[in-house]
């Protein structure tokens, strides 16, 4: 592995300060400043998104120059490193007046999903705002470089008050995550470097949320990325057989396709929630003799494939889905394989289901409900995320990481064309995240989850 980067002395410079203007003059220009204030916020916004850092070719070195010059306006200290060649994390830290206590670590990733540009009313990486609803549309919008961004903007926000954090924050920008974390957040949270940023909360990505409640998350399903194959007897396209590769794949499918519907039907009923089911979706099937025309069509193939996106809560039990995977999807004695591409385990590394506590025995989640609802901001009931986030890497070590982006009153588009979030709704939420920064970098444990606060 590669260190590279530079180091910045940590500072908290004022802003300098309106003492001597008149009161007329103030009155003036503090709207003038705020205007000029979040205008700016939102260019650099959309300057980050204007990156494009789409899988499969994500441009990380341009993210990384951005987000060091970032770092560099703020004087925080930045490291690059490169766990893979190409890949690299950014690691930036506002050094706490006590070193000593456990530190908060703010993560996002850099990378983000294709898009189809022809599909999308603004192109993806434009970064365009609408001007009449104040929409920002780009691919990343809401999956997560707004969350990226919104770390610093707070960060920012909070030295121009003259705050000092006690304890160390870190932020890091990983790539990769949207292709499993293995070269990003997986290498970083394994590094003797995470070892020695002692760190006590992770926090990462959310969703947006259609009303006006935010949402907050303590657990995820895991995927599960499955792959069956069927073989079977070739021959004339005319000929009613039994044993083909296709007869054998579509009575798997039919098999999944019942279980599915079971999953949705609990959702749909109202009984559970979409992270609390296993759902299972279809993602690819790949079968036939290609022809220079299209496929042959008076042949029936001796291979034929399915793959299937599975996302298991952690209060699942594996061993009874990997039970039916083996003898109702994919048994042997219809002539079917199966290999998984990913399969993260529901538990952590003390053999418990991954969770983060939600309750009283976690301090930092009482911190963080306090500090959103003390600058107005609701919240939902806490939910397992229904996709997957780097938080479980660090979940796995059982450190507890809140999977958080404030987004209210916004379709929730991540992965979907016309990405976008709202200009007002990404500056309340620079201001949602400096609430919670200030409460947990001023939060000092005394014994156990008895708490107080410094008084700074
Ligand atoms: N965040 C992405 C998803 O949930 C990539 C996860 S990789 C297992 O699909
Ligand atoms: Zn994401
Ligand atoms: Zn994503």
């Amino acid at each position: 592995m590669e260190i590279s980067g530079s180091s910045y002395p940590p500072q908290s410079h004022l802003l300098p300060r309106l003492y001597f203007l008149s009161l007329s003059l103030v009155v003036f220009t503090l709207p003038v400043m705020a205007i000029e204030d979040s205008s700016a916020v939102i260019s650099r916004f959309q300057q980050y998104l204007q990156i494009n850092t789409a899988q499969p070719n994500p441009n990380y070195y341009e993210a990384a120059d951005f987000i060091l010059s970032q770092a560099k306006s703020l004087s925080l200290e930045s490291q690059i490193l490169e766990f893979a060649n190409g890949k690299p994390v950014i690691l930036l830290k506002w050094p706490g007046k006590n070193p000593n206590l456990p530190s908060i670590l703010l993560n996002s990733h850099t990378d983000v999903v294709p898009a189809e540009h022809h599909k999308w009313s603004h192109p993806p990486f434009e970064s365009h705002i609408d001007p009449n609803t104040g929409n920002i549309y780009a691919r990343g919008s809401q999956d997560m470089k707004c969350v990226g961004l919104q770390y610093l903007e707070a960060i920012r926000k909070l030295m121009n008050s003259g705050f000092n954090p006690v304890r160390n924050i870190y932020l890091s920008f990983v790539p990769d995550e949207e292709i499993g974390g293995h070269d990003g957040a997986e290498k970083l949270a394994d590094s003797e470097i995470f070892k020695e940023m002692n760190v006590g909360i992770v926090l990462d990505e959310g969703l947006a949320s259609p009303n006006e409640n935010y949402r907050v998350f303590y657990g995820e399903r895991c995927p599960w990325w499955l792959v069956i194959k069927a073989t079977g007897a070739p021959g004339h396209g005319a000929k009613l057989y039994d044993n083909t590769a296709m007869e054998n794949l579509l009575k798997s499918i039919e098999s999944v396709r019942r279980f599915r519907a079971a999953q949705f039907d609990l959702v749909k009923a109202g009984m559970k929630s979409e992270g609390e089911v296993i759902s299972v979706n279809m993602v690819f099937l790949k079968a036939g003799t290609p022809s220079p025309t299209g496929f042959v069509m008076n042949l029936q193939p001796s291979e034929a494939q399915a793959g299937f996106d599975i996302r298991v809560p952690p209060s699942a039990d594996p061993a009874s889905l990997e039970r039916r995977i083996a003898e109702e999807w994919a048994p042997a004695s219809r002539n079917m394989t199966f290999e998984f591409k990913q399969k993260v385990s529901v538990h952590d590394k003390f053999g418990r289901p991954t969770l983060t506590s939600s309750d009283s025995s976690n301090p930092w989640w009482a911190l963080l409900v306090e500090a959103i609802e003390k600058v107005n901001g609701k919240l939902g009931k806490p939910e397992i995320f229904p996709a997957s986030t780097d938080a479980r890497y660090f979940r796995e070590l059982g450190l507890p990481a809140i999977g958080f982006s404030p987004m209210a009153n916004t379709p929730i588009l991540l992965h979907d064309h016309n990405e976008f979030l709202n200009k007002d709704e990404y500056l309340k939420g620079v201001g949602i995240y400096e609430s919670i920064i200030k409460a947990y970098a001023s939060f000092v444990e005394t014994k156990g989850s008895d708490a107080s606060r410094e008084e700074l």
